[in-house]
């Protein structure tokens, strides 16, 4: 006898619903395997709700499930993403750094200010375990948005999604920072050591972070630009624009620093990118 296996209408919905919204049978058990699905069972269900024939599934799995997404990085003059043309105003090959302008509209700049001001503390780094830690490496304070929060970070999300050709749940929520004369945030590299051994914590759902956008929010009345030592260039911080960079897990081209800020203040909205969806069924 052939047995069924049961499966919620809401788990069957979101099956259906997260394939039809463009993402591969993989990501759908990776994020079921991330909310604490049994992979085999999460396989069963998965072929019987897609009509899918099960061995297809186990066949592609292995391979399947470590398959991971790089980002599109975008070509020079630039482009049009929903109205807002972005321009493609430095290349660099390595490490991969893309310097772009009209990444978001003046009025976006201010309103993500407003919204994060009261929300403000402390920032804090990952920790070798995978926690967070106070930093002294970096004195600045910030606040994260969950994914698609507000309408305006679901449209800032949506235009980074376009921009570099990565769905937005490969994102982690945005994060403003807010730095003040004096503050600064060390060169460090935003991949995750593979070494530390808090590694496969970190990397367990969307697996390894792939590139970073860093959105400057205000102009800096002196300092606070973002430096590439390896390479010697310091992205000027424009209110408005951006850098973009990609790397993999270990590559040390892509140290990088906030410098500190000499005059006025500075505010920045990261997002960080993994090289698979990052949030799962349940999880803001
Ligand atoms: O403040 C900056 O310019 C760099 C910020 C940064 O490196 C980060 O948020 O990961
Ligand atoms: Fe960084």
């Amino acid at each position: 006898m052939h047995s069924r296996t049961t499966i919620s209408p809401a788990l069957r919905e979101w099956i259906l619903t997260t394939t039809r919204a463009g993402h591969s049978v993989a990501d759908v058990l990776q994020l079921m395997k991330d909310s604490g699905y049994d992979p085999r069972l999460s396989r069963s269900m998965v072929a019987e709700v897609l009509k899918l024939p099960l061995a297809a599934l186990h066949a592609r799995t292995a391979n399947a499930l470590m398959s991971s997404l790089r980002t599109t990085h975008p070509e020079a003059p630039g482009v049009s993403i929903g109205g807002q043309a972005i321009g493609v105003l430095l290349s660099v090959d390595a490490p991969v750094i893309r310097v772009l302008d009209g990444m978001l509209a003046g009025a976006e700049c201010d309103e993500l200010i407003e919204l994060a001001r009261p929300q403000l503390q402390r920032a804090l780094t990952v920790d070798s375990d995978g926690g967070q830690q106070v930093d002294h490496r970096r004195t600045s304070e910030g606040m994260f948005f969950g994914l698609n929060e507000l309408p305006l970070v679901g449209r800032i999300e949506q235009r980074l999604a376009d921009l570099l050709g990565v769905p937005v749940d490969h994102g982690e929520g945005l994060q403003i920072l807010h730095y003040l004369p004096g503050q600064a945030y060390e060169p460090h590299y935003d991949w995750f050591d593979p070494e530390q051994p808090g590694f496969a914590a970190i990397t367990a759902a969307g697996g390894q972070r792939i590139a970073s956008v860093v959105m400057y929010l205000n102009t800096p009345a002196l300092g606070g630009g973002t430096a590439f030592p390896e390479i010697g260039l310091t992205v000027t911080a424009r209110r408005g624009s951006a850098v973009y960079f990609a790397y993999e897990g270990g590559d040390r081209s892509s140290l990088h620093a906030g410098l500190p800020v000499q005059r006025g203040e500075k505010w920045i909205a990261t997002k960080w990118l993994r090289e698979r969806p990052y949030r799962s069924p349940g999880r803001r």
